[in-house]
């Protein structure tokens, strides 16, 4: 069987990066840049008052003071003349700073009579001016690759960009398949439970940036499987999810090989994950994910989410680890890496959840992190520090 690491990079060879597509602005938080995008103007693009005050020359600035007011500049509205020895001009915030001027006091330190002003108080070196282009000049980049947030959706506004170049999101076609689901909100049979990995794994890829389509569930049956893997064509990465182990009903390995998939890997040393299947099939990437709630939601993140990152051109890296200290003692491991379930308390310490059972998705929502334990790692005391990834 090969191990984690090895079965990510097979992934990754199957998760070639996707094109590019322009989005309006209004649309492009949360996706991936494609590519460098230029300010189109300055910012701001003329020297503005950072304050609400009067615009005089620095050279005249000093306590006691005295100008006569020749007009006014507000945000949008600019005064046209200059402002000359002895002048002054009222100015608000936002507003572009008259020629002449170099200074603005703020009305705090002013006394005002009429059309004259007094500086009351000694201004502060602050000169309260923002330059031309001290935010951003026009050809200034915002560079790719990155997931794009509020605050670059604002910087992407500001320099008048309304249509962003970003990665197309991964289309991913998510197939359950057994006689003994139902969907949520339907009326189960007695033998029946409810599929819950679509749609938990569905969440989980949407975060991480792709469009994940949910499939009729399909039947233990070869033509129902090859049904949804013929309603799935046209995305990029189909993902089944039960039927992947050695049961006389697990059938996806045998469906997808008539349908010609060519397989790249069964089975990885890991726990929870073990039957875990990987190929190409109708040109699209193929994963066979163990039905286990937990199975699948670990198989998630573990691989199908840095395969989406690959996807998206945020290049391949195995998931970040963190660590910390195991807050009690924990056993061996057995022969598979071994994705455990845990807690990080107040005091930034690790537990370990007694139950790892796969099937057991309270426990999952419960956990904050998975702690992840290599092969035939020994026993380990309270206080130890461990390796995981954040849920
Ligand atoms: N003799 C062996 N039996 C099993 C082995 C093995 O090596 N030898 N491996 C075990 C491991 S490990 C896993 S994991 C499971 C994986 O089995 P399958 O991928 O074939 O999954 P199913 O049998 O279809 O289902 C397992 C379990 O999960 C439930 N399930 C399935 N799909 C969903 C869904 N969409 N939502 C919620 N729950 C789902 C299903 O009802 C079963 O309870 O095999 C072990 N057996
Ligand atoms: O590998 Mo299974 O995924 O242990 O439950």
């Amino acid at each position: 069987m090969i191990t984690v690491d090895e079965a990510r990079a097979l992934l990754f060879k199957l998760a070639a990066p996707l094109p590019a597509e322009e989005v309006p602005l209004i649309a492009a938080a949360g996706r991936i840049l494609a590519r460098d995008v230029r300010a189109r103007r300055d910012q701001p693009p003329f020297a503005a008052s950072s304050m609400d005050g009067y615009a005089v020359n620095s050279a005249e600035v000093e306590q006691h003071a005295m100008f006569k007011l020749i007009g006014e500049a507000a945000a949008g509205h600019r005064f046209e003349g200059r402002v000359g020895p002895g002048q002054a001009v009222r100015i608000f915030t936002g507003a572009p700073l008259p020629e002449g001027a170099d200074f603005v006091v703020i009305q705090e330190d002013v006394s005002r009579s009429g059309d004259l002003i007094t500086i009351a108080n000694a201004p502060g070196k602050n000169d309260n001016v923002r330059p031309l282009g001290v935010d951003f000049r026009a050809g200034d980049t915002v560079q790719a690759p990155r997931r794009l947030r509020p605050a670059d959706i604002a910087l992407l506004a500001s320099m008048n960009i309304d249509r962003v170049p970003v990665v197309r999101k991964p289309v991913v076609a998510l197939i359950s398949t057994g006689d003994e689901l139902v969907m949520p909100g339907e009326q189960p049979g007695p033998d029946q439970i409810i599929a819950s990995n679509t749609f938990g794994l569905k969440a989980m890829l949407e975060e991480a940036g792709a469009e994940a389509r949910i499939l009729p569930i399909a039947r233990d049956s070869a033509a129902s499987l090859i049904t949804a893997f013929d309603l799935a064509k046209g995305a990029d990465l189909v993902i089944t999810i039960g039927g992947a182990s050695v049961g006389d009903h697990d059938l996806v390995a045998g469906v997808a090989e008539t349908l010609g998939m060519e397989r790249a890997f069964y089975k990885v040393r890991m726990r929870p994950g073990k039957p875990l299947m990987a190929g190409r099939l109708n040109g699209a990437a193929m994963l066979g994910l163990p039905g286990n709630p937990v199975s699948a939601m670990v198989c998630g993140r573990v691989f199908v989410v840095p395969m989406l990152r690959a996807m998206l051109g945020l290049g391949a890296p195995a998931p970040r680890l963190n660590q910390a200290a195991l807050a009690a003692d924990i056993g061996a491991n057995g022969p598979r890496e071994h994705y455990m379930r845990a807690r990080i308390g107040a005091d930034g310490r690790i537990t370990v959840e007694g139950n790892q059972d796969s099937s057991l998705l309270s426990v999952l929502s419960a956990a904050t992190a998975l702690v992840r334990r290599p092969a035939d790692d020994p026993a380990r005391a309270a206080g130890e520090v461990v390796d995981y990834l954040s849920i």
